[in-house]
């Protein structure tokens, strides 16, 4: 029993966590102690023995304390001393730490709260202090300048769009002018008819109206659109304000309270007050209605700067929601996304070795490793080195397997993938990529190009309406075309299907070389057996095991019993064992033939089996037990 005490000669306990006791152990030590009691002493009341704490009271904080709760009960007595007991596993120094910041009594109220703020606030500043003072501006320096040395080509990209954007921001301020008021044409001719129009302009290759008004009307105008309207936009009454050969001046506007609203400056003026849409087949009447008042009329070109203007903004208006549209476009058409990068050469690691029951197949491709490494010399007889293989067989007899054994023995840049890879969305895209493909594998040569599921690009053509899968097949039959003599660049092609593959892609020179990869036999099985048992730990003779689950297993392919041994693993490490007993491989067997069941036959079914015994054999459910039908080595199979 380690006891200690901790003393506190004034405050009062306000807080409910109001002891830690700092043992300078990791936390981990704390978990032996058991709180036995907690006396505490008020010597001011003549208390001296009062328990309430409870075991569930003590509480593990920080991970080097732990904190008691004192029920939320509160002293207020100004003097207390308490004690605490506990025990604690031998040999282990405990202390107990009144200073401790979360064991400070305080009086109630604000200043305790201030304390209490300013005793955690103080560590965090402390700390951030000494970080600040790790930081220097030189190490920041040099972290900013690595950044953009690696990031060059982004910075410039976002700098120089941020530039541009900037510029057109700049551009479009500095050639604000406010706009003048639209109005409809009749109110044009209207306005022409009773010869309150001044000045008139044409615009030339546009159907603007720019005009003026004098003064009279331009104020009946404003009267009306104000009793009508209500309130001006702020443009048009910069634009009639502000304006200079304008006939309504500042100081009416003044006066009428409505030049507080404006804000623009007396620069940025429009020459016109109002402006209108030109109709088609009137330009006539309209020409002799202005000589007939004796208005001044005039046509002009657009101004190179109003017109620079319009087409930024048209161009800035189109280019904003179709920028995202772009972006995901090139994100799809960029090179960047093709297997051909994707897939960097890499040395594998897999051998012939590590490639079992598949004999007559390994032979074939044993001859293009030595053609590909140069041991042959083919050239000199005149033969020419096969352009593609393909290899055909069952799912899971281990083409790819041997196709990666290929790489690793040759030593060669591998480029492997997946025909649904070429499948695209975009017409072109696919033949694009198989373009790219070989391009980066005719520059690594010599190596090998792997194609897996060849009958997903490379099915017949014409049979459907997809263009892009026949361009994409198209492609794929030209680049093997296009290999130099002297290339040695492997086309190895994977499929389940070759009765679904184009004819011309089976054609000599394409995949002249077709090889079967089929299902083991007995021998074989047992060979890919002892290849994956090769790191499993066994209880017994891995051979004997490899011979055994091999006479159990015909029909099974490589990946069957590659699944076998590991399923055999889970097994025995679900049931903690520390090597894989013959078991566990038997059930891995049973699993593998007959699926994951329950072996008891649910209590329900045997009552029903009882009462109707013609009913399992109804579902096609008989028991082989009856059927005389036993597992492997006479284990019972499942019901
Ligand atoms: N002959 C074999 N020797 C050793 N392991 C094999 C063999 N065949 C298959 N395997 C095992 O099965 C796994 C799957 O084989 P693989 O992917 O090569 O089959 P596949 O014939 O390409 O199948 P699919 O036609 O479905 O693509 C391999 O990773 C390997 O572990």
């Amino acid at each position: 029993m380690a006891c200690f005490s901790v003393v506190c000669n004034n405050g009062v306990f306000v807080s409910k966590e109001n002891l830690v006791i700092d043992s300078g152990k990791p936390k981990s030590i704390w978990r032996n102690i058991s709180f036995s009691y907690t006396s505490f002493c008020f010597p001011s009341l003549g208390i001296y023995r009062y328990n309430h704490c409870k075991t569930q009271n003590l509480f593990f904080s920080g991970h080097n304390s732990f904190r008691l709760i004192r029920n939320g009960r509160r002293n207020e007595v100004p003097s207390l001393a308490f004690q605490v007991c506990c025990k604690a596993p031998d040999g282990l120094l405990m202390r107990g730490n009144s200073g401790d910041k979360e064991t400070q009594f305080g009086r109630r109220g604000s200043s305790n709260v201030r304390k209490r703020i300013s005793l955690r606030l103080r560590p965090r500043l402390r700390l951030l202090a000494i970080r600040m003072k790790r930081v220097s501006v030189r190490s920041m320096l040099n972290g900013i300048a690595v950044f953009l040395r690696k990031n060059i080509r982004r910075v410039s990209l976002y700098s120089t769009i941020s530039l541009a954007l900037g510029m057109c921001y700049l551009f479009l301020k500095l050639t604000a002018v406010p706009s003048p008021k639209i109005v409809p044409y009749s109110e044009f001719i209207t306005s022409l008819q009773s010869s309150s129009v001044t000045k008139v302009l044409l615009e030339e290759g546009s159907r603007c109206i720019y005009f003026n008004m004098n003064s009279k009307s331009a104020e009946n105008t404003q009267s009306e659109e104000e009793s009508s309207a209500g309130n001006d936009s702020i443009e048009n009454l910069t634009g009639m304000a502000a304006r200079e050969d304008s006939v309504v001046d500042g100081r009416q506007l003044q006066k009428q309270g409505l030049f507080k609203k404006i804000s623009r400056p007396k620069t940025s003026t429009s020459a016109w007050m109002y402006l209108t849409r030109k109709i088609d087949h009137d330009e006539k009447y309209l020409l002799s209605l202005m000589r007939e008042k004796g208005t001044t009329y005039s046509s002009a070109p657009q101004s190179v700067l109003m017109s620079m203007r319009s087409t930024l903004i048209t161009i800035i208006s189109l280019w904003i929601p179709l920028t995202p549209l772009m972006w995901l476009l090139y994100r799809q058409l960029s090179a960047a996304n093709s297997p051909a990068r994707k897939r960097r050469p890499s040395n594998q690691v897999v051998g012939f070795d590590d490639v079992e029951g598949v004999d007559t197949a390994k032979v074939e491709l044993m001859e293009v490793v030595s053609c590909l490494q140069g041991s042959v010399n083919y050239q000199k007889l005149g033969a020419k080195l096969p352009r593609g293989v393909l290899l055909v067989g069952p799912p899971g007899t281990g083409k790819t397997l041997l196709a990666r054994a290929v790489a690793g023995e040759a030593g060669v840049p591998f480029f492997s993938v997946s025909a649904s890879e070429f499948v695209e969305l975009f017409v072109g895209r696919g033949a694009a990529r198989i373009r790219d493909l070989f391009n980066v594998a005719r520059k690594s040569a010599p190596s090998i190009i792997f194609i897996d599921e060849l009958d997903a690009v490379g099915g017949k053509r014409g049979r459907s309406f997809n263009d892009e899968r026949d361009q994409t097949l198209n492609q794929l039959l030209t680049e093997m075309d296009g290999f130099e003599s002297d290339m040695k660049v492997v086309v190895i092609g994977a499929t389940n299907r070759p009765e679904a593959l184009d004819p011309a892609l089976c054609r000599p020179g394409r995949f002249s070389r077709k090889v079967l990869v089929g299902e083991p036999n007995e021998e074989g099985r047992k060979k890919i057996l002892a290849v994956h048992l090769r790191g499993v730990p066994l209880e017994e003779d891995p051979q004997l095991i490899s011979e055994l689950v091999a006479s159990l297993t015909p029909g099974f392919v490589g990946a069957d019993l590659a699944n076998i041994v590991n399923e055999a693993a889970l097994l025995a490490a679900r049931r903690g064992g520390e090597t894989v007993t013959r078991e566990d491989i038997m059930e891995a067997v049973e699993r593998a033939k007959f699926g994951i069941n329950d072996r008891q036959p649910s209590t329900i079914g045997k009552e029903l089996g009882k009462l109707f015994p013609w009913v399992p054999s109804l579902m096609g459910k008989s028991d082989p037990r009856q059927d005389g039908l036993q597992g492997p080595l006479g284990y019972q199979t499942l019901s």
